[in-house]
């Protein structure tokens, strides 16, 4: 059984709108068609909706970030215990950092991660120009410094201490598609798979799906965490988000990913399972007709087995 989660979570980003993606994205039909084509889903709901509230020297909006990724740990964890599987739905992307803990706490070091996203998400506090934590989630789950000192860097090991008990994520078992846009101090984090839209222009979908599927054989992945942040989409696609950057995948690149994963994860002799899906960065106020939330509903059926055709589950 699928456990869908919302997340209305948006005050560490760079504009409010997506702690409405959630609803967005149920009103686009998520439950529903996931249910159509065969799966068993029971919505969740939503983790509860925050307050800004900031400590004056601190990070902006630290507490009730705190907050909520601890909540989401917990409540990942708890659909884990009870046999399901989490689907995520943001909400912005830092709050991810407390489902994938989860994921790392309940499976073991062995989970890999597949951010597919036009940024990066690597920055630490003292990295980061922009100070949003939404660019700094894979920072946080990997344990990296904050590079900073006072307030900032207790912060930012209380977050360290709400992702939980469980190993850190190794930065060799991080993966990253539709990559075009990486500050340059986050260039040294990308030690895992970093896949660019410059790849996939060269090489193509398939051949960097092909090599995504052999380099997760090769670190021995036992579990696959996938991260879609909406921003790894043409914003022409899916204006709806809150940091576009052009050049993004287009429908048909964004569908094939989805089917090859699918049918990586098909496939008899594959030796990962898929530890949970979420999307982020859904943000309705900036949409159009909430296309964005209907692409991410159709990227979701492809994910799990739609195709043109039928269904191959
Ligand atoms: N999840 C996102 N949309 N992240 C955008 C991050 C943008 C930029 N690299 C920053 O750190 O501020
Ligand atoms: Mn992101």
């Amino acid at each position: 059984m699928i456990d869908v989660i919302g997340v209305p979570f948006d005050l560490c980003g760079s504009r409010p709108g997506c702690a409405l993606g959630p609803a967005a994205v149920r009103y686009a039909g998520l439950v529903e068609t996931l249910q159509g084509i065969g799966l068993e889903v029971r919505d969740c709901g939503d983790m509860p909706a925050m307050r800004p509230e900031t400590d004056e020297d601190g990070m902006r909006n630290f507490p009730p970030l705190l907050e909520t990724v601890r909540g989401l740990r917990k409540a990942v964890y708890k659909t884990y215990l009870e046999g399901n599987l989490p689907i995520v739905v943001g909400g912005e992307h830092t709050v991810v950092a407390g489902a994938v803990a989860a994921a790392l706490q309940f499976h073991g070091e062995d989970v890999a991660v597949l951010w597919i996203d036009a940024h990066a998400d690597a920055n630490t506090p003292g990295s980061s120009a922009s100070g949003n934590l939404h660019g700094m989630p894979i920072a946080a789950l990997a344990g990296l410094p904050s590079g900073t000192e006072g307030k900032v860097d207790e912060e930012w090991n209380a977050l360290q201490e709400a992702l939980g008990s469980g190993p850190r994520l190794s930065l060799n078992r991080t993966a990253w598609y539709a990559l075009r846009d990486v500050d340059p101090p986050e260039v040294p984090q990308l030690q895992g798979l970093a896949l660019t839209m410059h790849d996939i222009d060269r090489h193509g979908v398939v051949n960097t799906m092909h090599t995504l599927d052999r380099w997760l054989r090769t670190i021995g992945a036992s579990h696959l965490w996938i991260s879609f942040d909406v921003d790894a989409l043409d914003p022409i696609l899916a204006p709806g988000t809150g940091t576009a950057v052009r050049g993004g995948l287009t429908y048909r690149e964004a569908h094939l990913c989805a089917e090859l994963l699918f049918e990586m994860m098909a496939a008899s002799d594959c030796p990962y399972r898929l530890a949970g899906v979420d999307v982020v960065e859904t943000n309705p106020l900036v949409d159009a007709n909430n296309a964005t939330a209907v692409m991410v509903v159709e990227w979701f059926a492809s994910l799990f087995g739609k195709t043109i055709l039928g269904s191959r589950r």
